[in-house]
């Protein structure tokens, strides 16, 4: 065991959440020698994600604990001692160390842990036109689960309410039949469960667990692409669960059919049921929203500072949130109202920023209402004339106004290449130096976009 990476474990405790460390870190094998430390992952893809996202960490740790800069090779395999470390509390009664490594075994979330956020319901959630259907779907699968609609896909930008309608719908049913099994879950973490399953041998349990449920919440099914043993495990938990009229709901950052990499069966199925758009609110909703945060969190906000933080805060409802709290921090501090000045003065930067920040999303949902076509439809893969030019004015004006690359744009036009976007940047500066119309089009839609 390296006593070292021991250390580091116990200090991250504090840092990450138990669910990370044990997904990713726990199942980590140590081995530290004069070359420095080396980490073995049980396989491919923990290795990937604990590059990505954990390396920097455990390095500025390590140079912390040593005094100086350790080099850490990541491999996929097993120390030599094969004894996985733990942290700090998992280490209280010492064990003897076995001679060979003992799984960590961990467990999926059990099904009756239905991990649900009780703040998350229906009546805690204002309704628009943006995303009124979704509402309307979300409890309608709520009262009927399984019946109504199966599987209910949610789908749209991020921070726009999917989550919280999920949770709405899984505590509305709870609510009506305590002992209904719900299980919500992020995708990562069924990722992350079936790999564990993997390792462990113990994908019978793995699928009696997650096939006995009621409902099967699952956020951010994006997640999934190109991974494909998940996509298959999934693929026949969704067939066991649909079979049985077991309620599915899912959620995803576009039109499932525009992910690439998820294999087509599945996109076949998520087309069995009921998708819904939660596109971003208007004025009117944002506002309202930010009245009944304030509300929930016994926050004084008059409607004024209310219209005046709808109006300079269009991106979605969770920087909204955010502004919100940050004013509820700064007044109590202060021992302050929250006037209008108060707002504009302690917000002065956020605002301003967001004044200036003309996002992707705020440009496709600009120039589908400006030329009359849904946002759905000008994110997809249809090519008809009445779709490709605004859909090419949208991605002009992304590569005119944001400071996205070429590649980005495309993977926010439902993840198409950046040759393509390109293509559509120098098709729109031609038309608009030959075509008046074009002109005229393109400068309004600056002037709305830039107010
Ligand atoms: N219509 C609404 N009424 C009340 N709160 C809302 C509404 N829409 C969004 N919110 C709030 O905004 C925050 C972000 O919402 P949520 O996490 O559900 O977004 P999301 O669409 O799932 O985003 P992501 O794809 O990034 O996970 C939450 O606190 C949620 O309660």
């Amino acid at each position: 065991m390296s006593d070292l990476w021991r250390r580091c474990l116990e200090r991250l405790e504090g840092e990450l959440s138990a669910e990370d460390l044990h997904t990713w870190l726990m199942p980590l094998q140590a081995r530290d020698d004069t070359m420095g430390l080396q980490l073995f992952a049980p396989n491919p893809y923990t290795l990937d994600t604990v590059r990505e996202r954990y390396l920097p960490r455990i390095e500025a740790m390590l140079t912390q604990l040593t005094g100086h800069e350790l080099s850490v090779r990541l491999e996929v395999g097993s120390s030599a001692a094969r004894v996985p470390p733990r942290p700090a509390s998992a280490m209280a009664r010492p064990a003897p160390a076995p001679a060979v490594a003992e799984p960590t075994p961990i467990q999926p979330p059990a099904p009756f842990n239905h991990n649900l956020d009780p703040h998350y319901t229906f009546e805690t959630f204002v309704e628009g036109k943006s995303n009124q259907l979704g509402k309307a779907a979300a409890m309608q699968v709520a009262m009927n689960p399984g019946r109504a609609y199966n599987p209910l896909l949610l789908y749209g930008g991020t921070g726009l309410g999917k989550t919280h309608l999920m949770h709405a719908a899984g505590n509305l049913m709870r609510e009506r039949n305590p002992d209904f099994k719900v299980l919500y879950l992020r995708s990562e973490q069924f990722v992350g469960a079936m790999i564990e399953a993997l390792r462990t041998k113990s994908m019978d349990e793995f699928k009696r667990r997650f096939r006995s449920v009621d409902a099967l919440l699952i956020d951010d099914i994006q997640f999934f692409a190109g991974k494909d043993t998940t996509q298959e495990e999934f693929f026949h938990t969704f067939n066991a669960l649909f079979e049985s009229k077991q309620q599915i709901i899912l959620t995803c950052d576009r039109y499932p059919k525009e992910v690439d990499k998820l294999e087509p069966r599945l996109k076949s199925r998520l087309g069995w049921g009921l998708s819904v758009a939660i596109e971003p609110p208007d004025f009117e909703t944002r506002a309202a929203i930010l009245l009944a945060k304030a509300h929930e969190k016994d926050v004084a906000v008059s409607e004024n500072v209310a219209m005046l933080l709808a109006k300079r805060i269009r991106s979605n409802v969770r920087d909204l949130e955010g502004a919100l709290n940050t004013l509820a921090a700064r007044a109590n501090f202060y021992g302050k109202p929250i006037t209008t000045e108060f707002a504009e003065e302690t917000l002065r930067d956020l605002l301003a920023t967001h004044a200036q920040a003309v996002t992707v999303p705020n440009i496709q949902k600009t120039v589908a209402d400006y030329y009359q076509v849904r946002l759905q439809d000008l994110l997809s893969k249809r090519r008809v004339r009445s779709l490709a030019r605004p859909r090419q004015f949208a991605m002009a004006l992304s590569k005119e106004l944001t400071e996205h690359s070429l590649p980005e744009i495309g993977e926010a036009f439902g993840g198409r290449d950046h040759t393509t976007v390109l293509h559509a940047c120098r098709t729109i500066k031609k038309l608009c130096e030959t075509d008046t119309r074009m002109r005229q089009d393109w400068e309004q839609l600056i002037r709305i976009l830039t107010g």
